[in-house]
Order: C-alpha cells, then structure tokens, then sequence
C-alpha cells in the first residue's frame, strides 16, 4: 500500500527513501530534509514580513519635496527631522561641520574670484578710495582699483584654503573630478551614503593640534596643516575677518553686483565664531548648511500622534530640484498624499544651470506642471512661498520689482504688496490649471527658522492627516 501512494504522488516519489538504504543513510537523509523544511519556513516568514511592511508603507502617507535647486526642500526636510525628533543632529555634528567648513571655504573663494575681477578690470581705470581697515596702511597700489597690494597679500595668505578647498571636494566626491568647475558646490547623491564618507573624511583634530592660546598655529611652523580643515581655518580666520568687512572689498562686491550674503551656506558673518577649534555646529547652523541634492532621497519619520494604527508612519522624499534632475521625481506621483511646493521668493536671480532663465520664472513654470499633473489630481498641495528674509533684504536694498516683472506696476514696492501679489499669481495657477477642485494651502516661510517653520510644519502636518483620512473615508 505504501509503495503505490508514493507511486501516485509525484512529491512522495522524490521524498521516497531509496531501497536497501542503511540506518546511516537514513539519518543524514532525514537532516537534509529537515534542513530544506526550516530554509522553507524562513523563506514563508520571509515573504509574510515583506508582506507587512508593504501594507505598513501603502497605509503610511508621504509627502514629495518639490520645488527647483536651492529653493529649500532639504532645508525642509531638516525642519521635518527637527520638528519630530529634536535630537536629530546629535550624532551628525562632525558631519555638518565639514559641511559648513567647506561652505565657508566655497564663499571665500568666491570673493576671492571677485577681487581678481576687479584686478583684472581695473588696471587702466582711475584709483577710487573708499578707505577701510586694510588700505589705511600706506602701500603702493599693484592696480588704479580700490584694491591695495595688502588686499593682494592676504590673497596669497588666503591661498591654503583654495587648495584645501579642492582637496577635500576631491576626497568627497571623486566623482567631481571630472566635471572640473571651479567653485563647485558640495552635491550628494541620494542613498550615495555621503554622511558615512563625511564621516571617515572629518576626524577628529588631533589633541596636539589644539593651540595653547586663541588664533595660535598650531600642526606645522605657519599652523596650516594641509590636511586639516580646521587648523586651516583658524590659521586664516583674522584675514578672512578682515577681508570680508573691509570697505574696499565691500565697495567691490556692490560694485560687480555680488552678494555674498544670498549665496546658499552663507557663514562669512559668522566667521570668528566657525573658525575656531572648539567649534560644534548649532541646529541654526546645520539649517543654513548647503549640500545639493542629487536623485531622490526618501527618509522615513515616525510621529507620536494619529488615529490607531494609522498615520504616525511618514515618507518624505527630499528630490534633486536642478533642471536635469526633475524627470527623476515622476515615478512618485501616483502614490504621494501631499506635496510641499518650495517657492524661493528670488525674483533678481537667474537659475545656475541656465542663467537666460529667472528663478521666479521658473518656479511659476513648474507650479503651473505640478498643479495640471493628472497623476497628482488626489495630492493635497502645499506651497511654501520660502525666502521671505531674502526678499526681505532685497527690497531693503532698493532692488524694484517691476524691474523684473513689469507687470508689477507701481505697487508699492514692500514685503507686504509683493507677497500679496505672488500669493494671488500662485492661487490663480491653482485654481485654472488642477485638474479638479482642491483647496489651496500656502504659507509664507523662511525655512532656516526653525521655530516658526516647525508651528508651519505641525500645522501642515494636521491638514494632510485630515485631507488623507477624509479620502480613505475615515473622516
Ligand atoms: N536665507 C534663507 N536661506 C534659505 C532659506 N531656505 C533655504 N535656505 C538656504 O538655501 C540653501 C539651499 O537650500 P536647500 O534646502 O539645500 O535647497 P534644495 O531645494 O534642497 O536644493 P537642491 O538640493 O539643489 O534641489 C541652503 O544653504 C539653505 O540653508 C530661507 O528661507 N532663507
Ligand atoms: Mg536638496
């Protein structure tokens, strides 16, 4: 009887001990087997948990960060980070300092490439001497410019730090070497793991790298250790003071129209305190840190509130906002609850990736795609007018708006009107372009504040939960 059921049963057959087998035979036999049972129940569990986290991921609601490069959508996103685990950056201060370093590094090359500028420019122009702490020194003039050949000195000074520049930009990112552009800014590429590389680049200063006195020049004869961004630093920290708030150097700036201070991971005021050997990064300076984003990053969040079992799992997709990047993000459309559009309220800026372009131009571009997207057509849609205190300043500075938007008239040129007048363009894209009826939500920010973008965020946070339940029928 035996015989014929593992005849009929082609799984018996393979099962079926073979004839004549020995006690030893039937031993290793029945491990096997056993063995193949336990890798089969592993693969089952396996797939179950799979299973789980994929009903957990379609449950949790996600949220994409849109907007084009340096609008603030990472800066958001550390917001995000802050706002529900206050802790966040704890562990990552070695990281953002080295971040912050070569913000600070990238800056002063910048102004460096300024001043050559003007070296370069004003070799046959009459001298102007708007006077200042380095060209009260009498010196011989090296060009008829503002600029004195003290002004030259400390840019020979400064030049470590040029150097020190490209070699950490090498270090971190090989893959730059071949693009090969001066002044290019720190880029990561998602899921690359650029927090481990940055990591290992930044360790710690040696102990014996610590000066005995304040501004000391410590680790060689001048103090520049070559391999040391910090030491580098404090070495040049009096020249890069003195430079940046020289008047000369700031008549310069204002005179090719370049300011500094809009530039992303701006920290030229803050240069006594950064540059220093005790310096720890604040949650302020970590917010004001620029790394561009390459690709998409997606970071995960788990909130305290939210019905039971629903709601306290996040996704938020943090996108690379460059031209070239933005055909990465359409394959997160059709499964996005919420978007945050970044607006950067820059109406006298050009795009880097293509200076025929004006940043606000664009940005109006995008908004109206993203409103008539169908994939969309369920998202909540967020807008954060961000930048506030660049427009702020700018305004301040007496830039008119009608300049660069003739359409603008004769309004009055402050924060109040020009707001006004964006937030209506904005709502009125709204409403022509999506494809059916959604409500608009917008916020004026100015994401590198914590406190107030946190209220904005907890706020905005409440109003997806509610327009997520209410499309699930929960509400
Ligand atoms: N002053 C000011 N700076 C801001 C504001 N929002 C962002 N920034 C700064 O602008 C720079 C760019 O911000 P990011 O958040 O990196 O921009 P992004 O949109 O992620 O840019 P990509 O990654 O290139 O797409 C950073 O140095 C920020 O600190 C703001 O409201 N005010
Ligand atoms: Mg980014």
């Amino acid at each position: 009887m035996a015989s014929a059921a593992y005849d009929d049963d082609p799984f018996s057959r393979i099962l079926k001990p073979p004839q004549n087998e020995t006690p030893g035979q039937q031993r290793v036999r029945m491990e096997k087997q056993q063995e193949a049972q336990r890798i089969s129940r592993q693969i089952d569990e396996s797939i179950l948990e799979s299973k789980k986290a994929f009903e957990k991921r379609k449950k949790a609601i996600k949220i994409l960060l849109l907007g084009q490069a340096e609008s603030g959508k990472s800066t958001t996103l550390k917001n995000f980070q802050l706002t529900f685990a206050p802790n966040y950056f704890r562990d990552e201060r070695r990281i953002w300092k080295m971040v912050i370093q070569l913000n600070l590094i990238r800056s002063v090359a910048r102004l460096l490439q300024v001043l050559q500028h003007e070296w370069d420019a004003t070799t046959t122009s009459p001298p102007v001497s708007p006077g200042g702490p380095l060209s009260r020194k009498p010196s011989r003039p090296l060009s008829l410019g503002p600029l004195t050949d003290d002004h030259r000195r400390t840019q020979m000074r400064l030049s470590p730090l040029l150097a020190m520049e490209a070699e950490l930009t090498r270090k971190l990112l090989p893959e730059m070497q071949t693009l090969n552009k001066p002044l290019q800014e720190i880029c990561v590429r998602a899921g690359s793991g650029w927090k481990g590389i940055l990591n290992r680049v930044a360790s710690p200063d040696p102990p014996m790298a610590r000066p005995r006195s304040k501004g000391g020049r410590p680790g060689s004869s001048d103090g520049r250790n070559r391999a040391d961004p910090t030491a580098v630093l404090v070495a040049c920290r009096d020249d890069i003071v003195g430079l940046w708030w020289d008047e000369a150097v700031q008549f310069v700036l204002h005179k090719h129209g370049v300011r500094l201070e809009e530039m992303p991971g701006f920290f030229l005021n803050d240069v006594e305190r950064i540059a220093t050997f005790d310096y720890e990064p604040t949650d302020d300076d970590i917010l004001r840190a620029r790394v561009r984003t390459l690709g998409v990053e997606e970071h995960r969040l788990v909130m305290q509130t939210g019905a039971p079992n629903f709601g306290t799992e996040w996704y938020v997709y943090d996108v690379g906002g460059s031209r070239i990047q933005r055909h990465k993000w359409v394959p997160y459309f059709d499964d996005v609850q919420a978007i945050i559009f970044l607006a950067p309220m820059v109406f006298n800026q050009t795009l880097e990736e293509d200076s025929t372009v004006n940043r606000l131009e664009d940005t109006m571009h995008l908004w109206k795609d993203i409103c008539s997207n169908s994939l969309l057509a369920n998202a909540t849609l967020v807008l954060f007018l961000n930048k506030i205190d660049i427009l702020r300043s700018t305004l301040a500075a007496g830039v008119k708006l009608n300049r660069y938007v003739p359409s603008y008239g004769d309004a009055p040129n402050d924060v109040e009107n020009v707001t006004r007048f964006f937030k209506d363009k904005f709502r009125a894209y709204h409403k022509r372009h999506s494809p059916k009826y959604r409500p608009f939500f917008v916020h004026e920010t100015s994401v590198i504040d914590n406190r107030t973008t946190s209220a904005i965020i907890i706020g905005v946070r409440e109003g997806i939960l509610h327009a997520h339940l209410k499309s699930m029928s929960i509400l």
